[in-house]
């Protein structure tokens, strides 16, 4: 070998030798972070475990139990008839979401600043519908003074400018969002994992998941340490926990409630709409809460919310309905416990006096695949592929990764060896390659078009065809599945 070529060697060798190193020493200072933010958060567990203990101390007469045995609407009533104090009930729920936490990991952060809202709130004449209800939050909502991290190191000591729409409103209502809770990292999963805060598991059985992406609100408040929740869904958020947690959720139509302040995943991305929503332990609960959001508040403050306010007119209206149902959209198959869980639910409508229309969603398989997954991945995953740029990655999330990773012609090429064994993921690699404006544009117009006004609209409105006014569908066809990679 000439003199020219070992120098070329050996400069790619130093070359090759420096890149490593400094990947190192990055891997070592984002290692350093999480533990910083790890620290972090237990120290504000630790002012919430003095608070509350505070509060015991001084208060040794105040039975746990009865509080937290009240459902939402019960709880509002004394919290505004001045049976119940504000302080009672707000310590008691922090005493049980720490117990919680213990338990199955699921507070991330304290907001402290809610023991200053607690005294304003005492002192306050006007008692509104969430009138010293402690409401927690999930980590993406923004809160003044504290991170929105997705469960991602770069997001981290990024505190929030201001309070989103929502905690404003919440706040105007009377609630007090007392803690933040954990999601999956990047929000883009069905379980609830991140390499800040952990895995959180499910209280009902702590071998398993609580699902995703809202998953820390599912198992806090399914373990009884929150009463009222928020949480967002793109595909399955709000909807996957509540079911795997056994609790109650409402994906709101997208723009119902504003999003203002509440961080995506994938920003500017329309095609699969991020929806908010309460989270809590019965239908009532749910209610209470859109009537106190759907309020003149939230619509000055973010006028993109169209001024439509809680119809109670309807909602108290005794009226028989026709309610569309189905117990298998014959794509994601339900399991025999939530076919059973539909039929009797609709036996139980009927004998209400509720008319049940069967009713068959259409092409489900078209709407996940070559609607969400396409609409979500259009521009070839870049925007997710973002979100992990200079990371550490969570192990739950590395197989959608490892997809977003492969160059576009490998993964048409890939989807096409795959499609006679598995065709479902030949179906999501198709979708996630890159797509050209037109082609998106053409994705909307469907979407628009075709399924909103074409297909879904007509089962609602009643010239047309039946009157479908609601919908009952087993709530979720993934088997609840075990926490890990
Ligand atoms: C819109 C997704 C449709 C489901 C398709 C399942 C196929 C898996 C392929 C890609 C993974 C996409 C992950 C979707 C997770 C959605 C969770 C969610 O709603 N996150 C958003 C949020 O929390 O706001």
């Amino acid at each position: 070998m000439g003199a020219g070529a070992s120098t070329i060697s050996a400069l790619l060798c130093g070359a090759a030798a420096a890149a490593l190193l400094l990947r190192w020493r990055g891997r070592r200072g984002l290692r350093r972070e999480l533990a910083e933010a790890g620290r972090r958060r237990q120290r504000a567990l630790g002012r919430m475990e003095k608070a509350a203990a505070r509060f015991r101390e001084q208060n040794p007469d105040v039975d746990a139990d009865p509080i937290l045995s009240l459902s939402l609407v019960e709880l509002s009533e004394k919290l505004r008839d001045g049976s119940l104090s504000p302080d009672w009930v707000f310590y008691t729920y922090m005493d049980k979401a720490l117990q919680v936490t213990k338990e199955v990991n699921c507070v991330t952060d304290y907001l402290q600043e809610s023991e200053s809202q607690l005294q304003q709130v005492k002192r306050q004449e006007k008692k509104d519908l969430l009138y010293g209800v402690p409401v927690s939050i999930k980590d993406s909502i923004n809160y003044k003074g504290h991170d929105s991290t997705l469960g991602l190191a770069k997001r981290l000591n990024q505190p929030a400018a201001e309070d989103c729409v929502l905690v404003q409103v919440l706040k105007r209502q009377g609630a007090l969002p007392f803690v933040k809770t954990n999601v999956p990292q990047s929000l883009l999963n069905y379980d609830c994992s991140n390499l800040i805060f952990g895995q959180t598991v499910n209280p009902l059985d702590h071998t398993k998941t609580p699902g995703g992406s809202s998953g820390g609100e599912g198992a806090l408040i399914s373990g009884g340490g929150s009463i009222l929740g928020i949480g967002t869904d793109v595909g399955g958020s709000l909807r996957v926990p509540a079911a795997f947690c056994g609790i109650c959720t409402l994906k709101a139509t997208g723009g119902r409630l504003s999003k203002k302040g509440v961080v995506p995943s994938i920003p500017g991305q329309k095609s699969a709409v991020v929806g908010i929503g309460p989270m809590a332990r019965d239908v009532d609960s749910l209610v209470l809460c859109m009537r106190a959001l759907l309020c003149d508040d939230m619509f000055r403050l973010d006028p993109t919310v169209p001024p439509l306010p809680f119809n109670e007119e309807v909602f108290s209206s005794s009226r028989s309905l026709r309610i569309g149902y189905y117990d298998t959209d014959s794509f994601t198959m339900p399991g025999p416990s939530m076919r059973r869980a539909v039929l009797e639910t609709k036996q139980l409508l009927e004998n209400a006096g509720h008319t049940l229309v069967p009713f068959k969603p259409c092409c489900i398989e078209h709407l996940m695949f070559d609607i969400s997954v396409r609409g979500l991945f259009a521009d070839g995953c870049a925007t997710f592929l973002d979100l992990f740029k200079g990371e550490l990655e969570d192990p739950n999330i590395k197989q959608l990764l490892l997809l977003s990773k492969v160059p576009g012609w490998l993964r048409s090429l890939l989807s096409w060896i795959v499609k006679p064994i598995v065709p479902r993921l030949a179906n999501v690699l198709r979708n996630m390659n890159e797509r050209s404006v037109k082609e998106l544009w053409k994705l909307h117009c469907e979407i628009e078009v075709k399924h909103h006004l074409e297909q879904l609209v007509p089962l609602f409105n009643p010239p047309l065809s039946g009157l479908i006014q609601c919908s009952l569908t087993s709530a979720e066809r993934l088997p609840v599945t075990w926490v890990g990679p």
